[in-house]
């Protein structure tokens, strides 16, 4: 088995006295942040003003330009959008870059060559293994998200230790991390959320919704079998794996997992499992994205459009307003009537 690192294998001293700027405070920024502080790390916050500025300073941070964040920190991590990380990069964190260590949570810039770091940083990735919301409210829980860590350059000999303090800090090392490169990294990262965990997710909820509403069932129903469902099965897996999950099902629902899953799921969807990681390992998908924000998200754009439209969202949006506890703001309306 590889080697795991947990809590008791990072030296959390070693952040002490250093100064973390934290580029961006959106899903991962925000989490990092908060995080960090939390277990005590200086942190500041590089951001250009808006939403994410006004956020920031509300929770209480110091809020810097991207250039005068990097400028007086220790470590730079930077967790800005993948696709606008190289522009902002050239023009505000290079200039300012004298020997801080680099930091990522995804190796795609680095990896494709978009980012190419100085000589003199220690550049290395810890890369939370789930989103950034959850990092924070998995924090919050005494528990956490495991984490990736990867070290590209190391000029200190130190670019190891920082990895590991940064991971406690922000609380994935009492879930494990574990050491990787940056291009396994990338790889597997683009792959996981293309062929599993969002692309092939979403499209498999929506085959399955649309097979029951086309052959006359109702949408709600549909949308509960398909989708809402889902969470709750997913959470045995979390817990206990596919064991876990089969242990609290019934047997004729175990009985068609075997011998109906392997219909859905089969060597043709395998294969294209093979050529959706062929054309990330080619650079084929990253040079796509690229090209996509040049253009300033032509497809990206349609198809996001066309996607909130869907039927699934239109019942889940009416369904889920009666779920206080899943519908923020339904659980506050509650809170509110119950307290007249
Ligand atoms: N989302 C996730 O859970 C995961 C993300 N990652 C990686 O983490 C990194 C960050 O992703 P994510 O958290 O999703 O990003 P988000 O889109 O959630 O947040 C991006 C942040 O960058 C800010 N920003 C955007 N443009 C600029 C700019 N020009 N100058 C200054 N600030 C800017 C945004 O502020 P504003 O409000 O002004 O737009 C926002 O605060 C990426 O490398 C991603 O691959 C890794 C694991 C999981
Ligand atoms: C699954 C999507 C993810 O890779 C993640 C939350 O880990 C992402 O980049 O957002």
């Amino acid at each position: 088995m590889a080697k795991m690192y947990y809590n008791g294998d990072a030296n959390a001293a070693y952040l002490n006295g250093k100064k973390v700027a934290v580029i961006g405070y959106g899903s991962q920024g925000h989490a990092h942040a908060l995080n960090m502080r939390d277990s005590g790390v200086e942190v500041v916050i590089g951001l250009r003003k808006g939403k994410s500025w006004d956020k920031a300073v509300e929770d209480g941070f110091q809020v810097y330009s991207v250039g005068e964040a990097t400028a007086q920190a220790d470590v730079v991590m930077i967790l800005l959008p993948d696709e606008l990380q190289t522009k902002v990069y050239k023009e505000e964190i290079e200039p300012n870059l004298t020997n801080q260590a680099l930091m990522f949570a995804h190796g795609f810039n680095v990896h494709f060559n978009q980012i190419v770091p100085p000589k003199e940083s220690d550049v290395l990735l810890v890369a939370p293994k789930g989103p950034g919301h959850l990092v924070r409210r998995t924090y919050e829980q005494d528990a956490g998200v495991p984490a990736l860590f990867a070290i590209y350059q190391d000029v200190t000999g130190e670019a190891k230790e920082l990895a590991l303090a940064y991971a406690k800090a922000i609380g994935a090392l009492r879930a494990g991390a574990l050491e990787t490169t940056f291009k396994e990294e990338t790889e597997t990262d683009l792959f996981g959320e293309q062929a599993v965990l969002c692309g092939g997710l979403t499209s498999l909820v929506k085959a399955g919704f649309e097979t029951l509403v086309e052959a006359g069932y109702q949408p709600e129903l549909a949308y509960f079998e398909t989708l809402h469902e889902l969470k709750l099965i997913v959470d045995l897996m979390y817990e206990g794996g596919l064991e876990g999950m089969r242990y609290s099902i019934s047997d004729t629902a175990q009985w068609g997992d075997f011998v109906s899953g392997p219909r859905v799921v089969d060597e043709r969807v395998k294969d294209e499992m093979k050529a959706i990681l062929k054309d990330i390992q080619d650079g084929k998908f990253a040079k796509g994205w690229i090209l996509e924000n040049q253009a300033n998200r032509p497809v990206f754009n349609a198809i996001n459009a066309r996607e909130k439209e869907h039927l699934i969202e239109q019942v889940g949006r009416d369904l889920r307003k009666m779920m206080p506890f899943v519908n923020k703001d339904k659980k506050k309306e509650v809170v509110a009537s119950a307290k007249h």
